[in-house]
C-alpha cells in the first residue's frame, strides 16, 4: 500500500463548493501510510465544520476498503482566506496558462508589456491610490500606460480619475477609456449603478481574460492592475493568466495590516510571481515645519519587505485634507508639487530601471 494508493482510495471525496477532490485542492494533506496504518489531516473551513463526522465516516469507509484498519484522521479548522490560499497554490499548476486565453498579443513573449498587479491584504490601505498615482507617474515619464481596475468590490479608479464616460465598442472589441493620458478599463464600467458586484465562478473567471483579449489596448508599455484586497479568485486568476505579472504589495505601518498583507505577497511568491516590492502607505504626516509624525507606528512596510524577501519601494506620507485654500485635498490624485508625487515619480523611475536591467 503506497501513499498514492491511499490518495486514490479517497479521491472521490469532494469539496462542496468546488466539487473537486479534497486531496487535489490540498484540503486533505499529510497523508501517510505504513503497512496497516493510515494517517491524514483534513482542513475544515468554517462552512464545512459541520461535515466533520460525515467526512470522518466517508474517509474511514474508503480507507477500510483498502484493508487498512488503523486510521488516524486529524481535523484542523482553517479560515476561508486560508482555504482560498491553499486551493490557489495547489491548483495553480493545473489551471495555469489556460490555452484559450493565451492568444492575447499582450501576453506574448516580446510584446514588451510589463504587467504589475497592485495587491493588499485588506481594503482601504490605499491600493487604488497607489495604482493610479504609479500609473500617472509612469505615464509622466513617457510610458504608454493601461490600468485594469479589477477590484470587483471597490472599483474606485473611474471615480478617482473623474471618468464619466463608458468604454465604446470598436467593431467587436472594446475601446478603453482614455484619461490623464492613460487607457483605463474597470469592472465598474460593466455594472449598473453602484450595486455591489456579485460576480462569481464563470463570470469572474472570464473577467481578466475579457479585459486582456477583448479590449483594444493598442501599444502599451505597462499595464497596472488594481486587484481586490486579499487572495481571492481574481488574484488567483491574474496569477494564472498572466504568469509574467509582477506584484506590488501595499500595506500601512499598522502591525495587523502587515500581517494580512503578507498573505497576498506569499501567494505571489508561491505561484512564482516576482514581488517587485512593498509600498507602505500613510507612513507619516509631515507638518508645515517639515517634521514627520509617524501616526500609525513605524516599520511595518520594512518588516513585510524583509518577510517577502523584497524591497521597500516607497513610504507614502499621509496627505492632509486641510489645505490653505480650504479645498478638499484628500484627493487621490496627488498634486505634482506634493511630497507624495515626488515619491511616486521616484518609484516609477526605479521600476523603469529594473525593467531595463532585465
Ligand atoms: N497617503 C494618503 N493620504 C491621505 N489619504 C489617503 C492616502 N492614501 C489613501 N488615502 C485615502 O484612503 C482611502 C482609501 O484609499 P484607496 O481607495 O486607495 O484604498 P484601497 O486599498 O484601494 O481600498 P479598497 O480596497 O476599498 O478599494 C481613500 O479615501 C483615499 O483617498
Amino acid at each position: 500500500m503506497t501513499k498514492e494508493d491511499l490518495v486514490a482510495a479517497i479521491a472521490h471525496i469532494k469539496d462542496e463548493e468546488h466539487q473537486l477532490p479534497l486531496t487535489d485542492i490540498g484540503l486533505i494533506r499529510d497523508i501517510t501510510t505504513n503497512k496497516d496504518r493510515a494517517a491524514m489531516t483534513v482542513l475544515l473551513p468554517p462552512d464545512s465544520v459541520s461535515r466533520e463526522q460525515e467526512l470522518r465516516e466517508q474517509i474511514t469507509r474508503a480507507v477500510q476498503k483498502t484493508g487498512i484498519t488503523d486510521i488516524h484522521i486529524r481535523f484542523k479548522t482553517i479560515s476561508n482566506e486560508e482555504k482560498n490560499d491553499i486551493i490557489a497554490i495547489k491548483l495553480n499548476k493545473s489551471v495555469r496558462r489556460a490555452p484559450t486565453l493565451m492568444n492575447s498579443p499582450l501576453l506574448s513573449e516580446g510584446s514588451g508589456v510589463t504587467f504589475i498587479a497592485v495587491a493588499s491584504g485588506k481594503g482601504g490601505v490605499g491600493k487604488s491610490t497607489v495604482t493610479v498615482n504609479l500609473a500617472r507617474a509612469l505615464a509622466k515619464q513617457g510610458n504608454r500606460v493601461g490600468i485594469i481596475d479589477a477590484d470587483i468590490y471597490g472599483h474606485s479608479i473611474p471615480e478617482m480619475l473623474g471618468i464619466k464616460e463608458l468604454p465604446q465598442k470598436q467593431g467587436n472589441r472594446i475601446a478603453p477609456v482614455e484619461s490623464h493620458g492613460m487607457k483605463v478599463i474597470s469592472t465598474g464600467f460593466f455594472v449598473q449603478g453602484n450595486k455591489p458586484v456579485v460576480w462569481r465562478g464563470p463570470m469572474l473567471g472570464k473577467m481578466i481574460g475579457t479585459f486582456l483579449n477583448e479590449v483594444e489596448w493598442g501599444s502599451v508599455d505597462y499595464i497596472i492592475l488594481d486587484l481586490p484586497p486579499g487572495t481571492g479568485d481574481v488574484a488567483l486568476d491574474v496569477h494564472n493568466r498572466i504568469p509574467q505579472c509582477a506584484e506590488i504589495v501595499v500595506t500601512t505601518p499598522h502591525k495587523t495590516a502587515h500581517h494580512v498583507a503578507a498573505r497576498a505577497g506569499e501567494m505571489a511568491l508561491q505561484t512564482n510571481h516576482p514581488v517587485l516590492g512593498v509600498v507602505e502607505n500613510m507612513s507619516y504626516f509631515t507638518d508645515p515645519e517639515g517634521r514627520r509624525h509617524y501616526l500609525f507606528g513605524r516599520g511595518g512596510g520594512q518588516k513585510l519587505a524583509e518577510e517577502l524577501n523584497t524591497e521597500l519601494l516607497a513610504e507614502i506620507p499621509i496627505q492632509s485634507a486641510d489645505t490653505p485654500d480650504g479645498a478638499d485635498a484628500a484627493s487621490t490624485l496627488f498634486d505634482e508639487n506634493s511630497e507624495q508625487w515626488h515619491i511616486f515619480m521616484d518609484m516609477a523611475s526605479k521600476i523603469m530601471n529594473s525593467k531595463n536591467a532585465n
